[in-house]
């Protein structure tokens, strides 16, 4: 194996470049479990952990290493590591964390396309489906919607529901979808391409699992550790998020993406629904807040039909509890810069005893 089949991104080759860095490990991030990080390399697997001035350093916990990761390490044993940078994403996927301050989580990093799985049925949601747009974009990466469990409708249903789909985002790309058909798993697979990373985004009991476990049947690192472990003898049974298909393609599957939010990013929501963006720039007032304000072009809109009610509802929604969680995440900075004086001691202690 070689570094390209685990899908360097721009920064990681750029490294491979620099022949001043012989002495460090690049290696790409494949699992995390606390403080603990499993790496792989063209050679081997380590268990890894950071340097407490990595730890120290980061402004925010989204700098610390994701699944998907490329990193800078130092070997420290055998097949143990200690990572001291993480390389620069070309995208990093984030959650909104279940506190109340609605801090964000990495999920991974390093991905190239996200597949949407929504089920036929009391699944199949345009909000929810704009929710992982928005945050596809944040990230940003591309996105395919599968509208899984077709093998319970007609080809005319799941035409009905890519007609929905597309009134509102012409764009995407659609595919139907079944896990009980062999062929419709191949397609999935097809649409990777080796040396990209993918990752399977949806709402529980959609039929991700079952897709995923069908992927990973051929995970071409399982056979790899197994070799590696038979010429040194030593048994490695490295729990892995992220996998390798026979055809190349790498797919990260991290229990974060079961339950993602949503994004932080203003931009990226606005991107999400470009055609209210278009018709907002038309409003007589640059600030306006589309709430019966005179020369409101979005109400126009609406009025003349050439703008769906339904999908500037989704928008709205979105757009307020994007405000709610950057509201509190503003009082959760204010506190902590209240306690700066505290942390900057810690972190002098600390900086006197760095690894
Ligand atoms: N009809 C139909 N049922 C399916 C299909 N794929 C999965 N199922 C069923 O749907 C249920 C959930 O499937 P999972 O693969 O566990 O779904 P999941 O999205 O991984 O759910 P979580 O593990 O909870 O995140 C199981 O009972 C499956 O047998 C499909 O293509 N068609
Ligand atoms: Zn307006």
């Amino acid at each position: 194996m070689n570094l390209n089949t685990l899908g360097l991104s721009p920064a990681a080759q750029a490294f491979t470049e620099d022949e001043t860095l012989n002495d460090f490990l690049l290696a790409r991030v494949t699992a995390v479990h606390r403080d603990r990080y499993t790496l792989q390399d063209a050679e081997r697997t380590y268990s890894a952990e950071i340097t407490g001035n990595l730890r120290y350093s980061v402004q925010d916990s989204s700098e610390l290493p994701a699944v998907g990761d490329w990193v800078k390490a130092i070997p420290s044993g055998e097949d143990s590591a200690v990572i001291i940078e993480v390389l620069e994403r070309s995208s990093l996927l984030k959650r909104k964390a279940v506190n109340k301050f609605g801090e964000s989580q990495s999920i991974a990093a390093n991905l190239d396309q996200a597949f949407i799985v929504q089920a036929v049925g009391q699944d199949f949601n345009l909000n929810r489906l704009e929710r992982y747009l928005a945050i596809c974009n944040a990230a940003p990466i591309t996105a395919i919607l599968i509208i899984s469990k077709v093998d319970l409708i007609s080809k005319e249903e799941l035409q009905s529901y890519i007609d929905k789909v597309k009134a509102r985002h012409l764009d995407l790309e659609v595919l139907g979808f079944s896990n009980f058909d062999p062929e419709s798993i191949a397609e999935i697979a097809q649409k990777m391409q080796a040396h990209k990373s993918y990752c399977i985004l949806g709402s529980s009991g959609v039929g991700k699992s079952t897709l995923i476990n069908a992927l990973r049947a051929n995970d071409q690192l399982k056979t790899q550790s197994i070799s590696n472990s038979n010429q040194k003898g030593r048994h490695t049974t490295t729990h892995r998020e992220l996998f390798i298909l026979a055809n190349g393609a790498i797919v990260i599957d991290t229990p974060g993406m079961r339950e993602i939010g949503i994004t932080d990013d203003a931009s990226a929501l606005e991107a999400t629904f470009e055609s209210i963006q278009e018709i907002a720039r038309n409003c007589k007032f640059s600030d306006c807040q589309h709430e019966g304000e005179k020369g409101c072009a979005i109400q126009a809109a609406i009025d003349s039909g050439e703008l769906s009610e339904e999908l500037y509802a989704s928008y709205h929604k979105l757009k307020l509890e994007q405000k709610h969680y950057s509201t509190s995440l503003k009082e959760k900075r204010a506190k902590e810069r209240a306690q700066g004086k505290l942390f900057k001691a810690g972190k002098a202690h600390r900086k006197n005893h760095k690894y």
